[in-house]
């Protein structure tokens, strides 16, 4: 241990590194929200920018330091005494600054980028760390590619950086490159050897281009660091940053074993994860750690039979240790009759195993045709209605030459009775939307459409998913095909057909 630091210290980058990935830029705006909630989510340290690269930061930074005067804000610089100046401005009016230096170490970029004899390093460190330090008391110094960096040069650039009067220091796995053990071992020696080490905070900066981010980071802490650098959701270079979200609850959850945890508040990372995503319109994947959509769902009947007799069976968290409200149990093909009758259950319908026998396979011969049963298909089935039919879409055409869009549908109604409409729009879907509409009847006001591709080349489908409210419910349909517009029409008809579904009368009244 390099310190008698009680906690691991983050030190959140998404506005630095994360903001640097393609794609995720952010207004000084967007990044003065997301730097509120990075505060509430009780970080150590926020990276607000790089002030010398651009208006954006040195703004965003300013703005930042006027707002939040506990939660460090810390700015990157290259060795440069122009970049540094520049830095110290922007921080000027912050409570606690902290002036971040970086140079490259290894051989590669010495010889190709920087240009740099290792003298020329060394003597580098030396200058823009105690020019640093002239400023502001709080410095940091990173050796970037850290790990690609020759063990006794690395050892000596610390030393020097340290004897200069940096505070923290950083050995970044700039390309994500290492592996724990080498990660491990390479820790324990520079702190056991460096001169000065055990004065300074020793930190890890991983990137995850071979999906060892956060590993690496809980290596480098086993190994003796006490600062970890990550991004909220992961962003940042290339593949990305190692996840303040993973990091965190891997910390808390096998505390036993690590014996030091975070300080922050675990019930906002997905708040804050979700936050990021509409501020950079960048959607984390379902089955990411923690803050994806299917981090606490589970379909398959197996789970859902062990979840229902004991969490912990299939959980290792608690959702709402994290954010989520609760876990959630998904019915679909995968699902077997524990779940299905559980949730009769909760909706009222006490079945005897004949019974539930009968709804499972209706169950079943469904979820060869939808993807998710909700409660108003369970309803449906046990109502007596045939969940499942409705509307079918038997063709469409549709065209956008003229000023305004047009579609003509051709449906077979529940009964199986052909009927066609057509209709004008805006653009071909929402002609289409309009025909659709004329067609059934249901007037639908869309909450979200979103369309995505499935599959890969010549299998690539596109999946196209409605949100609507009507009457106070909220209903989600997709639909799937390998013509988007196509999918979007299935997609409409599945929730359609579903607020159709919810109309029909009951037929069996409940046993319970
Ligand atoms: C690992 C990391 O994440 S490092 C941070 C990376 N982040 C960014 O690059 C985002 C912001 N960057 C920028 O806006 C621009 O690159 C700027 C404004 C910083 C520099 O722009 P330019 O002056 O046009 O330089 P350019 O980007 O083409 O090249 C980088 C220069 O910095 C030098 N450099 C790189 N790292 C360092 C360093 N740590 N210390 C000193 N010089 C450095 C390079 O050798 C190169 O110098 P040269 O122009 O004399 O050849
Ligand atoms: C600037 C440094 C810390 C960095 O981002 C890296 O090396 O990845
Ligand atoms: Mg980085």
């Amino acid at each position: 241990m390099s310190t008698g630091i009680d906690h691991i210290r983050i030190f959140d980058t998404t506005l630095r590194d994360g903001e640097q990935s393609p794609g995720c830029s952010m207004t000084p705006q967007q990044k003065v929200v997301m730097a509120r909630a990075l505060a509430e989510l009780g970080v150590d340290i926020i990276e607000t920018g790089f002030p010398a690269s651009s208006q954006s930061d040195r703004e965003a930074t300013a703005q930042i330091a006027r707002e939040l005067r506990t939660t460090t804000l810390a700015v990157l610089s290259r060795c440069l005494p122009s970049d540094i100046e520049a830095s110290a401005r922007a921080l000027e009016g912050a409570a606690r600054p902290r002036l971040h230096v970086f140079l490259s170490t290894s051989p590669l970029h010495r010889e190709h980028k920087l240009r740099m004899s290792k003298d020329e390093v060394l003597a580098s460190t030396a200058k823009h760390v105690a020019m640093a330090r002239s400023y502001i008391d709080d410095v940091e110094f990173s050796t970037e590619d850290g790990t690609r960096t020759e063990e006794d040069f690395l050892a000596e650039v610390i030393a020097v950086a340290i004897a200069n009067g940096a505070t923290t220091i950083n050995v970044p796995d700039t390309l994500g490159y290492t592996t724990p053990d080498e990660i491990r071992g390479l820790f324990q020696r520079l702190i056991a050897n460096v001169p000065g080490a055990k004065d300074v905070v020793f930190s890890a900066h991983c990137h995850d281009d071979l999906g060892l981010a956060v590993a690496n980071s809980l290596a480098a802490i086993e190994g003796g660091a006490r600062q970890v650098e990550c991004t909220v959701n992961g962003i940042g270079e290339r593949a990305g940053n190692a996840a303040v979200e993973e990091l965190a609850m891997a910390l808390k959850v096998r505390n036993a074993f690590y014996s030091l945890d975070t300080r922050l508040d675990t019930r906002l990372l997905v708040p804050t994860s979700q936050l990021l995503q509409r501020l950079i319109g960048m959607p984390v994947q379902r089955n990411k750690a923690i803050v994806g959509e299917n981090a606490f769902a589970h379909e398959s009947g197996i789970h859902q039979h062990g979840m229902l007799r004991n969490r912990s069976t299939y959980e290792i968290m608690n959702p709402s240790d994290v954010g989520w409200p609760n876990s959630k149990m998904v019915l679909g093909r995968h699902s077997g009759r524990a779940a299905v009758g559980h949730r009769l259950r909760a909706l009222g319908y006490a079945l005897e195993d004949e019974q539930l026998d009968q709804v499972f396979e209706q169950f079943k011969a469904l979820c060869e045709q939808q993807r998710v049963v909700d409660d108003d298909d369970l309803e449906t089935l046990m109502t007596g209605g045939v969940a499942g039919r409705g509307y079918r879409l038997a063709s469409m055409t549709v065209s956008d030459r003229g000023q305004r869009a047009s579609a003509q549908v051709e449906l077979s109604d529940p009964e199986g009775r052909k009927l066609s409409e057509s209709a004008l729009g805006d653009g071909p879907v929402d002609a289409l939307f309009a025909a659709l509409s004329a067609a059934t009847d249901v007037e639908l006001a869309l909450e979200s459409y979103q369309v995505h591709s499935v599959g890969i080349g010549t299998d690539a489908r596109g999946e196209a998913t409605l949100s609507v409210h009507h009457d106070g419910i909220g209903y989600t349909g997709s639909g799937t095909s390998r013509d988007i517009i196509e999918a979007s029409a299935l997609a409409w008809l599945d929730v359609a057909n579903r607020i159709l579904r919810t109309r029909q009368p009951a037929k069996v009244a409940a046993t319970a």
